[in-house]
């Protein structure tokens, strides 16, 4: 498994090997004790989601407070531009955005510890998002920051404004964001 840094502490791109054949192919998309030895991820997953989404929809940012989760994502249709924003206020990072292009055709996977903010953009006619995640989802404690705020300046690869769920077109700034230590 190739694994490189991003520009955020802690946040990893991972690229599986993957074993094609006249079949197709086969990779293995999580092993506990590999990608703590390969790539120093000791996490413990407890809930994995799927989700689909049409071109220009944007999905984030998103976080919870009292109990973080830490995210491995990956995509088995279309094309995403994935990104995390650090709100860890002890983060060599904090305050930074980075964004990677998942998509089903290279098999990439980004994980993003506890403590981030995390969303994506659907680059192709339709996307489909597998994500495990650290902890459970906890409706109470979840917190929305725009996409477009101001002070973080994504670099979203838009063409033309994107499709946004309520809860996302009233996201909070990220100077009101509830950080983590
Ligand atoms: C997140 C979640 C949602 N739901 C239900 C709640 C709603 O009825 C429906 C859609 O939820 P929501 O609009 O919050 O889904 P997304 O906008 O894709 O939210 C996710 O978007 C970004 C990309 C993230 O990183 C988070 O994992 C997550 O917040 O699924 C559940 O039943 N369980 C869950 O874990």
């Amino acid at each position: 498994m190739k694994v490189s840094s991003t520009t955020l502490s802690g946040v990893l791109l991972l690229e599986p090997e993957v074993y094609g054949d006249s079949r197709g192919f086969f990779f293995e998309s999580f092993n506990e004790r590999r990608f703590a030895v390969e790539a120093g991820i000791v996490a413990h997953f407890v809930q994995d989601n799927h989700s689909r989404s049409g071109r220009h929809i944007l999905r984030g940012l998103h976080y919870q407070v009292g109990n973080p989760q830490g995210k491995l994502i990956r995509v088995v249709r279309g094309a995403i531009f994935d990104v995390a924003v650090d709100l860890r206020r002890s983060s060599p990072t904090f305050g930074h955005w980075d964004g990677v292009r998942l998509d089903a055709e290279h098999h990439q996977q980004l994980w993003v510890p506890p403590g981030l903010a995390h969303g994506f953009l659907v680059l192709s006619d339709e996307a489909d998002v597998l994500y495990k995640t650290t902890d459970y989802w906890s409706p109470q404690n979840e917190r929305c920051i725009r996409w477009d705020d101001p002070q973080l300046a994504i670099a979203w690869p838009l063409e033309g404004a994107p499709v946004l769920s309520d809860k996302d077109r009233a996201g909070q700034a990220f100077a009101d964001a509830e950080l983590f230590p």
